[in-house]
């Protein structure tokens, strides 16, 4: 279902070091893009990715803004589903980073900013799903993924790097992790079901993809109230590198040691690790996470008429 809500005022967010740098370019221009659709643009970036969240946040509780726009890859969009789910805010993506799963996995336009300024000119919105942890303390929430093994392993470990950029950092990191990793006991519990496993990694997935394509829950719906929840058991090194590239297909769902469940609540439990979503630091397990069903509205493209 999409509406055509008229949005005034519009809070924009862009990740100066998106996309090695060249997102932080094509955003300089996206403000004075929205003015001329008439909008009203105030600039809540902010040197840090914590100031600009508090920038959002702040901007959508005092009811400064009537849509927020967040210009990156799926660390801004982490950003702007922070600010926005659980609140009337929808949130506008134009995807410009390494990473763009979540905006895939909605349809929306990739690296084409001027497309992305005409969505969210034309306002249509449709609500989605989104997934909120509870550990105690804070309760943040994610839009695409949530993982805790070696693919979180692999992420902290390409965050720690400058270079190389993009996805090669992810793959020279997989290559140097697995030869140290160990598979990790886990019990996962969906709805109320507990499975104990040694596992490879477990992902709590609201959509179907992460790391810039992998389809890894290629079935997974945004809007379906549900998470896919895939568990890798444990294989051995040679044996994972031969599973691993399959994930970019999808193909990798029928190898006997992947495992996908679905469920709206999950309970991690396992030691020493913390998880990631949406390819940001996140959140220490054990954890719980649950779908709040429609608790995002975001800015898709119009629909087509036929
Ligand atoms: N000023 C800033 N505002 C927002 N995010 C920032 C800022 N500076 C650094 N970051 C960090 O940039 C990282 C990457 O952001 P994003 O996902 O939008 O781009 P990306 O190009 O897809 O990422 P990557 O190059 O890491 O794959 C995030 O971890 C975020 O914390």
């Amino acid at each position: 279902m999409t509406e055509a809500p008229a949005f005034a005022r519009v809070g924009l967010v862009v990740n100066p070091s998106a996309s090695a740098g060249s997102a932080g370019r094509a955003a300089a221009t996206l403000g004075s893009a929205l003015a001329r659709h008439g909008l009203t643009v105030t600039d809540l970036s902010s040197r840090s990715a914590g100031g600009a969240l508090a920038h959002a946040q702040h901007a959508v509780r005092d009811g400064e803004i009537d849509l927020l726009v967040v210009a990156g890859g799926d660390g801004m969009a982490h950003l702007g589903v922070n600010a926005c789910a659980g609140t009337d805010i929808p949130l506008g993506i134009v995807a410009l980073g390494t990473g763009n799963d979540i905006a895939t996995g909605l349809g929306l336009p990739i690296h084409d900013a001027a497309a992305s300024v005409a969505m969210i000119a034309g306002g249509h919105t449709r609500a989605v799903d989104a997934g909120r942890v509870d550990g105690g303390g804070h309760r943040p929430w994610f839009g695409g993924t949530l993982y805790a093994g070696f693919d979180a392993v692999v992420n902290a470990r390409a965050n720690r790097w400058s270079w190389p950029k993009g996805q090669a950092r992810y793959n020279l990191a997989v290559v140097r992790e697995l030869p140290v990793f160990s598979p990790i006991p886990y019990a996962v519990t969906v709805d109320g079901t507990r499975h104990d496993t040694e596992a490879m990694l477990v992902i709590v997935a609201n959509a179907a993809s992460y790391g810039g394509g992998m389809q890894v829950t290629p079935e997974a719906l945004m809007d379906d109230g549900l998470f896919d929840v895939l568990i890798l058991e444990r294989v051995g090194r040679a044996e994972f590198l031969r599973v691993f590239p399959k994930v970019f297909a999808g193909t990798h769902v029928d190898h006997p040691a992947v495992r996908i469940l679905r469920g709206a609540r999950v309970r991690l439990d396992a030691e020493g690790i913390t998880s990631y979503a949406d390819g940001e630091p996140f959140h220490p397990v054990p954890l719980r996470a649950e779908v709040v069903p429609g608790a995002l509205r975001v800015i898709v493209p119009a629909p087509e008429v036929r």
